[in-house]
C-alpha cells in the first residue's frame, strides 16, 4: 500500500550557471509530495488502526526533520560565493547552505535523503519512503524514488 501526504513551503534559490531566468534570485512556492509504503495496521483500538500511517503524523516530522528548516529560507550552493557572501551581510538571514545547487532535481534528493531515515517501521507493517516528489512550480517537478532491492 502507497500512501501520500504533501506540504507546500516557500524558498529562496537561484541557479548560479543557468543561462536565463534561473540564475536570478527567486522564489517559489515549492511542493513536496512524500510517498510511505507499507502494509495496513490491524490493531484494534489503536489510533493508528486501518492506517499506514496517520497522515498528521507523516506531516509532523516532515515539518520536524525538513520543512521548517527550508520553508522561508534562501536555499544556496554553497560554491555560490556571491551570493552566500551576501546573504551573510543580512542580520540574521535564514539561509540554508548547500553543497549541490538548488535544482528540483537535487531538492528532491536531498529531502529524500533526509527523511529516509525519519519514517521508520514502528508497528511492524514494514513502513519505509519510497518517494519524494518536490514541485518547484506547478508545471515542474522531480521525483526521488527508492532504489530497487537487488
Ligand atoms: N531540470 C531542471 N530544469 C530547470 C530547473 C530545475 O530545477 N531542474 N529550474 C529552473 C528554474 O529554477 C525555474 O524554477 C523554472 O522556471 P520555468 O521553466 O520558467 O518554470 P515554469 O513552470 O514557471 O514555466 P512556465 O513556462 O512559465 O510554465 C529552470 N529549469
Ligand atoms: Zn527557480
Amino acid at each position: 500500500m502507497l500512501i501520500t501526504r504533501r506540504l507546500e513551503f516557500d524558498a529562496g534559490h537561484r541557479i548560479p550557471d543557468h543561462k536565463s531566468q534561473c540564475r536570478h534570485l527567486h522564489g517559489h512556492r515549492y511542493v513536496i509530495e512524500i510517498t510511505l509504503a507499507g502494509d495496513i495496521i490491524n490493531k484494534a483500538g489503536d489510533a493508528a488502526n486501518g492506517m499506514v500511517m496517520d497522515f498528521s503524523q507523516v506531516k509532523d516530522l516532515a515539518k520536524q526533520h525538513l520543512v521548517d528548516a527550508w520553508d522561508h529560507a534562501f536555499l544556496a550552493f554553497v560554491g555560490d560565493k556571491a551570493v552566500v557572501d551576501f546573504l551573510a551581510t543580512l542580520p540574521e538571514h535564514k539561509t540554508v547552505l548547500l553543497d549541490c545547487i538548488p535544482t528540483a532535481e537535487n531538492l528532491a534528493r536531498l529531502a529524500f535523503e533526509r527523511l529516509d531515515a525519519v519514517y521508520r517501521d514502528t508497528y511492524g507493517n514494514h513502513l519505509h519512503l519510497q518517494q519524494v516528489r518536490l514541485y518547484e512550480t506547478p508545471n515542474c517537478w522531480a521525483d526521488a524514488l527508492r532504489p530497487a532491492a537487488d
